[in-house]
């Protein structure tokens, strides 16, 4: 599905639904993507992310989990890109062959985070055996040190990495650092898509020249935030703010309550009627009131 479209506007982090008992349940992928597509107006998404528990999945697991979702988003979604950041790198060098051969659009790696890169040559050369493996195949740097404990700079990274990795893309950025953000864009606007991975900061980002979105909230909050995208490309920040603010009321709010994937994918049931099914472990359920109370924010919540 090599798409000559260029990378921007909202991606979705996609959740990996699962069956009661708790095995990966590809039989509502379809489902989803007209979900996203028609109810939300979202078509790009990122799979095997941290959303879609990619770390806690088996590389058997991720591979019929790209495949649903290359296959089912075929001529509906314009972006489909693979997460294939793995802690052993021939695992993510298998994932990143296995990406290509079945079509990905686009494949996107972590730093490895247990024993982790100290510098960045030593990173640069752990994503360019991974991306050696897809040569024909955008690659994106995922950016995530909240979850990885690899903090080296972004901007370090991207000085002089396209020498090194032909096929290099852009990053998403998932870090509030909106300094080291900037700097990216800074120096890469041109040749680069700097996708922004804080939800609740996304209009923060658009002021510094980000180019897209990734997120888990683009899932039930995609309509909302397309509609803050519009307002900010109209260059109404008034009204951009204003749906930046409103989708903020209700992280804010559910932020307190205690929130992480397992709550994502219970509000997603729950907007979505898609059973999305129980996390895995080490993550739990969400509880009773937590799903209740979310459910009772998100229906008095009047962006549109
Ligand atoms: C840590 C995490 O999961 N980050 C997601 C993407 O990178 C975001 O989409 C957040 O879920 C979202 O911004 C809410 O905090
Ligand atoms: C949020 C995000 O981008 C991810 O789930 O990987």
């Amino acid at each position: 599905m090599a798409s000559p479209k260029r990378l921007q506007g909202l991606i979705a982090a996609t959740i990996t639904p699962m069956t009661p008992d708790g095995e990966i349940n590809l039989s509502v992928i379809d489902q989803y993507v007209d979900y996203l597509v028609k109810e939300q107006g979202v078509k790009s998404i990122f799979v095997n992310g941290t959303t879609g528990e990619g770390l806690s999945l088996s590389t058997q697991e991720r591979k019929q989990l790209a495949e649903a979702w290359v296959t089912k988003g075929k001529d509906k979604l314009d972006h489909v890109i693979i997460h294939v950041g793995a802690l052993s790198l021939p695992e993510a060098k298998e994932l990143a062959k296995h990406a290509a051969a079945i079509g990905a659009s686009a494949i996107a790696g972590i730093a490895p985070f247990f024993l982790k890169p100290t510098n960045k040559d030593t990173l640069v050369a752990f994503l360019r055996e991974v991306a050696s493996e897809a040569p024909g195949v955008p690659f994106y740097y995922y950016h995530i040190p909240s979850l990885t404990g690899v903090k080296i700079r972004v901007e370090e990274l991207l000085d002089g990495i396209k020498e090194q990795i032909p096929t290099f893309q852009g990053v998403k950025f998932s870090d509030t650092d909106l300094l080291d953000f900037a700097q990216c864009v800074k120096n890469n606007k041109e040749q680069f898509a700097l996708l922004y991975g804080v939800d609740e900061q996304l209009l923060s980002a658009l002021v510094l020249g980000a180019s897209g979105a990734v997120g888990s909230t683009y899932n039930y909050l995609g309509k909302e935030n397309n509609l803050m995208l519009e307002a900010f490309a109209k260059q109404d920040l008034t009204a951009a703010k204003q749906y930046q603010l409103c989708t903020g009321e209700f992280l804010s709010f559910v932020f307190k309550l205690g929130f992480g994937v397992a709550q994502t994918k219970a509000i997603m049931t729950s907007v979505s009627r898609i059973p999305m099914g129980p996390p895995r472990l080490p993550l739990l359920n969400a509880s009773k009131d937590f799903i209740e109370k979310a459910k009772a924010k998100l229906d008095r919540l009047t962006c549109c």
